[in-house]
This record gives C-alpha cells, structure tokens and sequence, in this order.
C-alpha cells in the first residue's frame, strides 16, 4: 500500500487501435488484489467505450476523459485535474494508469507527466501493447510506431495466439532491433504478470531510453508539432458515432459490417438486437478485418441500447450512419432467431447460446464452415465482468 509519503506511480498504456490495451488494462485490475489502481482512460470518439468497458471494475476512482486525443492537451491541465483528484490520498490509489486513446502520441503524454508539479505523482513508465498479427500493416500505415516502441519501458506482444511460432519470433527480432534492451513481454488477451506493472522502484531508475533531459530538449520542437496535429496518427483518422435505442436487425447489420470499407479500420462497441432468444447484449469489436461478436447479460437497469464507435482513416460518417440506421428494427420481436446465424459466426463456439443454435438447427459444421470466413483461430474475450458490466 502507498504510504502517502511516495508520489505515486503514473503508468501510460499505449499502442495501436484495438491493440488489447483495455483487455490488458482489465487484467491487471482482475489481478491486482491488494494494490489499487486508479484509471484514465482516453477515448478518442466522445461515446466512450473503453471507458465503459472497465468502469465497472475501479468505481469512484476511475476518470474519463473522452472527445479527443489526450496528447492533444498541449497544456496537460485537463490531465493534471484529474490526476490531482486521484491522487487524493482518501482514494489510497498506489498506481495510476492511463489508458491512452489508440491514436495517442505517447511522447505527448509523459512530457505532460514529467512536467506535472504535483508532488504526490510521479511519471512510472510506458507500456506499449503491440498487435502480433496486424504488426506489419500497422508499422506500414503508421511509421511513427517504430518511434513509440522506441520510448517504452515495456513493449507487450499482444495476440500471440494469432500468429505461429515462427511468425512470433520474427516479431521479437524486429521489436529487439526497434526498441534494444527494453523487456518485449509474449500475452494473449494482456494476460501479463500484473508484478511488472505494480513493481515501480525498478522503473523509475532503469529507463534509459528517453532522459527527463532528452524530453525537456525535445520540448520545444514538440511543442510546436502539438500545435500541429498534422503530424499525429489521429490527424487522419475520424471517429463516428451511433447510438441508438430501437434495435438492429441482425442480418442487416452482418451485411453492413462485411461489407465495411478497407479504411474502417476500428469498431467497438455492443449491440441490442431483442431478437428472440438472444436478449443479450452483444459486445462487438472490429480490428481490421477481424470481427467479434460476444454475448453478455446486460448491466442491472442498463438500457437496451445500441452504441458504436467507428474509427477509419478516409471513411464518409454520414454514409455510415446512414447505413446503420437502415439497420434498425422496430419489431425484433417478430424477427425469426435463425436471423441471427450470421452473428454466431463470429461468436466464440464458447460464448454461443447453444439452445438457439440447436433450435435454429444449426450444427456444428454450419459454425466451423462460417469461422473459417473468418479469421482462423481468433476467439473474442470479454472484456466486462459481467457481474459488474
Ligand atoms: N485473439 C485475440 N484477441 C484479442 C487479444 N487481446 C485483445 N483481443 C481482442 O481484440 C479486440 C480489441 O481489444 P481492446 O482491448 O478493446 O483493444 P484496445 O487497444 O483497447 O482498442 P482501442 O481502444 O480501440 O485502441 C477485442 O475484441 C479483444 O477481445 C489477444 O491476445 N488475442
């Protein structure tokens, strides 16, 4: 436990869109047992569903800061407020973590944090979640990868279950020429050892890859590229947003989502569709050209409600919320359960509700001929404890 007199440890979880930074940010909150960890998460689209994902798990000592790329707060105030109000020594937070948003500049942020003079936080290190199957096609899209991992203290190899063994070691041997000398942790699901994390003193004293002195030298010529966001993955990226109370036809929305432009690269969110049988919510997660639907029991009192977040780089929002909205369903009642098949092909078989399928007279074959459309091998996870989602 923080004895108060220590400034508390300021971690920044970084890495590309739909790297794992929630799901291993929900892991380490599972495993943290005594230590307490207050959360900033920073979404980039104003609904916010990273934040939504883990409120659940921290209460009263989680803030959200949504609408925007924290990096962009080129001042740091916003931050600091709510770095303040965590730090509160009531709360008796021994670690803060800040989920940044996946189009976050991370060098932004920890010259924000070295440059906080609150005395009660102190920066404690970067972690940069790396996505072992999309890692080429996002080094080649976003050059500025290479120099994210090169200020990390700890680079996650995330989604190892995606790739083969030998495609995981020549990862590792670009991340060991990219970043020499900083740990390169194997996961799947960020399932890493929460020690490394909580673990600070080694942190603090250890990393040498960027010096408060090469951050204050760098602060200038940053500063002005701040100002500048043209530099910034998130410069051209838009996020669009759908939320909507009446549900979504199944097979309208699968129609939508297969067909979904190459440029829509991010999709999060859940999903109400009240077809019979399948009341549930269902959590959706695009990432590329993966996609995962996951069935989870609404929160107690949630609305019944769809909420989207649409990340792409050249994509037409307002075709895309035109083309949800043709989606929605006034009487899903009436819809027949069978509608629903082409959503269970992207449930994990674990996950599926196994009475709609033998109802429906779905076999297991109709599942693994449908899974092979998608991408082999690749389950989805909940993210949400469902006792507290
Ligand atoms: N197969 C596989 N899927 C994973 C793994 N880690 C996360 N996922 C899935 O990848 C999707 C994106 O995970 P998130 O944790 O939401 O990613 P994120 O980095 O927070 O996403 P953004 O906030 O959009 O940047 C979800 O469907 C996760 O369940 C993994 O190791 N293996």
């Amino acid at each position: 436990m923080n004895s108060r007199q220590q400034p508390i440890p300021v971690v920044v979880l970084a890495g590309f869109l739909g790297s794992g930074k929630t799901t291993l940010l929900n892991h380490l909150l599972r495993g943290s047992r005594g230590t307490r960890i207050g959360v900033v998460v920073n979404d980039f689209g104003s609904i916010e569903i990273d934040a939504m994902s883990v409120a659940g798990q921290v209460g009263d000592s989680m803030v959200s800061l949504g609408g925007g790329c924290l990096c962009c707060a080129v001042d740091g105030a916003e931050l600091d407020t709510y770095l303040d109000r965590l730090a509160r020594p009531e709360h008796g937070i021994d670690v803060i973590v800040i989920e940044a948003s996946g189009l976050a500049e991370p060098q932004e942020m920890i010259r924000m944090l070295v440059a906080n003079e609150n005395p009660a936080v102190r920066y404690g290190g970067m972690v940069e979640v790396v996505d072992a199957a999309e890692f080429d096609a996002t080094r080649a899209r976003h050059p500025e990868t290479d120099r994210h991992l090169a200020v990390a203290d700890l680079v996650v190899l995330n989604k190892t279950d995606r790739v083969d063994p030998a495609e995981r070691a020549r990862i590792e041997a670009v991340l060991a020429g990219l970043c020499p000398g900083i740990p390169v942790v194997a996961a799947d699901h960020g399932r890493i050892d929460p020690g490394l994390l909580f673990d600070r003193k080694e942190w603090a004293e250890t990393r040498g890859q960027l010096s408060f002195e090469d951050l204050i030298a760098e602060a200038e010529s940053a500063r002005a590229d701040a100002e500048d966001h043209r530099g910034h993955a998130h410069a051209h990226y838009e996020s669009t947003e759908f939320a909507s109370d009446q549900a979504l036809h199944p097979r309208r929305l699968i129609d939508f989502l297969d067909g979904r432009p190459p440029g829509l690269y991010r999709i999060k969110g859940h999903v109400h569709f009240g077809v019979p049988g399948h009341g549930e919510k269902y959590e959706v997660h695009a990432v590329g050209r993966f996609l995962r639907f996951t069935p989870l029991p609404w929160g107690r009192g949630e609305p019944r409600r769809t909420q989207l977040v649409l990340i792409g780089s050249g994509t037409d929002g307002p075709a895309l919320l035109a083309d949800l909205a043709a989606c929605r369903e006034p009487a899903p009642h009436a819809v027949a359960p069978e509608t629903m098949w082409g959503v269970l092909r992207y449930v994990d078989p674990a996950d599926r509700p196994d009475i709609e399928g033998a109802d429906a007279g779905l076999t297991e074959t109709d599942f693994h001929d449908a899974d092979a459309d998608a991408d082999e091998g690749v389950y989805a996870y909940a993210d949400v404890d469902p006792a507290e989602g």
